[in-house]
């Protein structure tokens, strides 16, 4: 298992288009989403004793009652505060930003047990996840205006494991009109895993 650490950057590109300020949910948001994280891993990974099963589903359910009280409109959503690595939100791993240009973005990345396909190799659905948040920052970063994936294709070049420390690239090909074309990639040390060619089209006035 990774550190707290290296799970996540403040100020990682947007996840949501509107970002909440830093306050809502508390100090501990940051240590719950890392928690959630973390037990999506050991509850996949883990032969648990029916006991445990049954105290689990238990306290699960007591939260889920007390969310239920707590349901807001997409807006006011504690998932997507701005300094929370990954934005709170755990369908994909935290995108570790180490390097950001107006064009490009490169970092790290590593899928824990809950994303496991196969043979240590990570889910093949959950590449394109990957691929589509990070051509997605691309294209809505350098104070670009936001546009929505059109198309995104994928090509898997090398099996990706589990529990390993993966690089990523993505940069923007060209612009035509209101068309992004960006290509990114994934590595595991010198092996290409997969790269992804995505079109983006930027909203028209009235879209959202
Ligand atoms: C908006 C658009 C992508 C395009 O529709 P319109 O605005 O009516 O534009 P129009 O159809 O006129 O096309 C313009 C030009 O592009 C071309 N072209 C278009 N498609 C393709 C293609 N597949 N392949 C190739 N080319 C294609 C088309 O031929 C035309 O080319 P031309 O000028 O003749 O040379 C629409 O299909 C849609 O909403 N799809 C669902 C998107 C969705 O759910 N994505 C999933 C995630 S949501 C998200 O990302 C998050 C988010 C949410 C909110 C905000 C920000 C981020």
């Amino acid at each position: 298992m990774t550190d707290t650490l290296d799970r996540g950057v403040a100020g990682d590109p947007n996840w949501n288009l509107v970002p909440l300020p830093a306050d809502r949910g508390g100090p501990d948001l940051p240590r719950l989403a890392e928690a959630v994280r973390e037990f999506h891993d050991l509850m996949t990974g883990a032969d648990a004793p029916p006991e445990l099963v049954k105290e689990m589903l238990r306290q699960v359910e007591l939260f889920n009652t007390e969310l239920r009280g707590h349901q807001v409109p997409e807006h006011e959503q504690i998932v997507g505060r701005i300094d929370v690595p990954g934005r709170a939100q755990t369908l994909i791993p935290v995108l570790h930003i180490d390097s950001k240009e107006p064009d490009s973005l490169g970092g790290r990345v590593r899928f824990g047990r809950y994303y496991l396909g196969r043979n240590g190799a990570v889910y093949g659905g959950a590449i394109p996840l990957l691929f589509d948040s990070l051509l997605g920052r691309v294209s809505n970063g350098g104070g670009r205006n936001p546009a929505r994936t059109a198309y995104l294709h994928v090509d898997y070049r090398s099996v990706t494991p589990i529990d390993a420390d993966l690089r990523f690239e993505a940069h923007l090909v060209r612009e035509e009109g209101r068309k992004r074309f960006i290509k990114g990639s994934l590595h595991h040390g010198d092996t290409l895993c997969a790269e992804a060619e995505g079109l983006f089209i930027t909203l028209r006035a009235g879209q959202r």
